[in-house]
């Protein structure tokens, strides 16, 4: 057997996905070495873990072939990033390789030794608990209480797609205060403090979000930079565009009901883009329902893998790439009969942000990567999604659209003008809310 690391340079090979074989995910390369052409199965390491097939194989439709019985025999995963490889002269190549790769064809990948591994255990486990808390004291906090999109949202109130999804969750927020004045423009009211419940009524858990939620600032940021190294731009390229409130969901997935109750769904949250950020970091438990659609068109499984992330691309990020980095949709199918929680970190983006100012970075973007590999331009340049909707002064503007009518019962207490305006001409809108 020929191994990929010695008999062939990355040149002469086509990345054709990535598949689980057994318990190892890997990528299916082919391998065109003068008139021979190879199937390899190479880890995210990059050494062969199996030659699936060697055939020799004299035009395409064999290779086609081929292919399609390799995939037919093995699961398609995501790739596994190393963050550990980014510390290392001598590793951080590969490590912005793997990065750019992954980002350019999926938009989504698992991190692994992160940094975060002990506080985000701690939270997950803390996470029954939260929602087992009498309902009284969770609706003490329900997001209905404030204008910042914060606080508890009940099971059978949050719908994606205009069905029904299976979820209970609080949400948090990066910041402590509020800078909106009587007399700002209303998006800025977006920004403001959480409500917790009293350390009395479940005690630590203020703390582990607030420990958390700066880990993630500081990891997230530092992942942006090493994005922007990987597609061979200045490390500080991004820095202007973040945001300064951060926001994180913790999650609980039960099961359908089995007393054919209204509730009866296998949506735990249906198919989506994530709308409001840069990137979002999802720690989850050991159910796994997580799932994302690849550009053929099939739904990948984000198994769980003990101690890492999955990463993906917010709409944020795609609009400041021009597209080039994709906001993949994904969803979660709900559990048969476990409940599953997850924990979801969005890395905020800058609500002031006018789209003059995302239309200048697309311009750098466009003229830093002007050539990239066919297999790398996933995307079409014009995304549509609210940031790049001329309508709005700011994205500000347009994502409170967004909240507004994701979350109606808060709009009709903080903002019923908007509620009003918003939900009338929601029929005549094409975008995902
Ligand atoms: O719970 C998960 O694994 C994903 C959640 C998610 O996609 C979201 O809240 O945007
Ligand atoms: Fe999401």
């Amino acid at each position: 057997m020929r191994h990929a690391g010695s008999a062939f340079t990355r040149s002469e090979s086509r990345v054709l996905g990535c598949w689980t074989a057994g318990q190892v995910p890997a990528e299916a390369v082919l391998h065109q070495h003068r008139s021979n052409t190879i199937i390899l199965l190479v880890s995210p390491h990059r050494h062969a873990v199996s030659d699936a097939t060697s055939p020799d194989l004299a035009n395409l439709t064999q290779v086609d072939r081929a292919v399609s019985l390799l995939k037919r025999n093995m699961v398609k995963s995501l790739p596994i990033v190393d963050l550990s490889l980014a510390s290392s002269p001598d590793t951080k190549p590969e490590f912005l390789r793997q990065l750019k790769d992954a980002f350019f064809k999926i938009g989504f990948l698992y991190l692994v030794n992160h940094g975060v591994e002990e506080k985000a255990n701690k939270l997950l486990e803390l996470s029954p608990g939260l929602f087992e808390v009498p309902q009284e004291e969770k609706d003490k906090i329900d997001m209905i209480k404030n204008p910042h999109f914060t606080g508890y949202t009940r099971l059978g109130v949050e719908r994606t797609q205009k069905k029904l999804d299976l979820r209970e969750q609080y949400d948090f927020g990066s910041a402590t205060t509020t800078t909106y004045k009587k007399g700002d423009p209303e998006w800025k009211q977006i920004h403001g403090p959480t409500a917790y419940l009293p350390d009395n009524v479940y005690p630590g858990y203020q703390a582990a979000v607030q420990e958390y939620l700066d880990a993630m600032s500081d990891l997230s940021d530092r992942m942006l930079r090493l994005t922007a190294e990987s597609l061979g731009l200045s490390p500080d390229e991004f820095d202007d565009f973040k945001g300064d409130m951060n926001r994180l969901k913790i999650i609980k997935y039960p099961p359908p009901p089995k007393d054919g109750s209204a509730l009866q769904t296998s949506q735990g949250v249906g198919a989506h883009k994530d709308s409001s950020g840069m990137f979002t970091y999802i720690a989850q438990d050991k159910v796994g329902g997580l799932q994302v659609l690849d550009s053929e068109g099939d739904w990948i499984d984000a198994v769980p893998i003990e101690n890492s992330f999955v990463v993906n691309i917010a709409q944020g990020f795609e609009a400041l790439t021009s597209g080039r980095c994709q906001a993949t949709t994904h969803r979660v199918v709900a559990p048969s009969d476990v409940t599953r929680y997850s924990i979801a970190y969005f890395q905020g983006i800058r609500l002031s942000l006018t789209l003059d100012e995302i239309r200048k970075e697309q311009d750098i973007i466009n003229e830093k990567l002007p050539d990239l590999p066919e297999d790398l331009r996933r995307r079409e340049r014009a995304t549509a999604s609210e940031f790049l909707d001329p309508r709005y002064s700011c994205f500000g503007e347009a994502h409170l659209r967004n909240r507004v009518i994701s979350h109606r019962d808060v709009s009709e207490v903080w903002y019923p003008e908007l509620n009003k305006k918003y939900v009338a001409e929601l029929e005549k809108w094409t975008y995902q809310i």
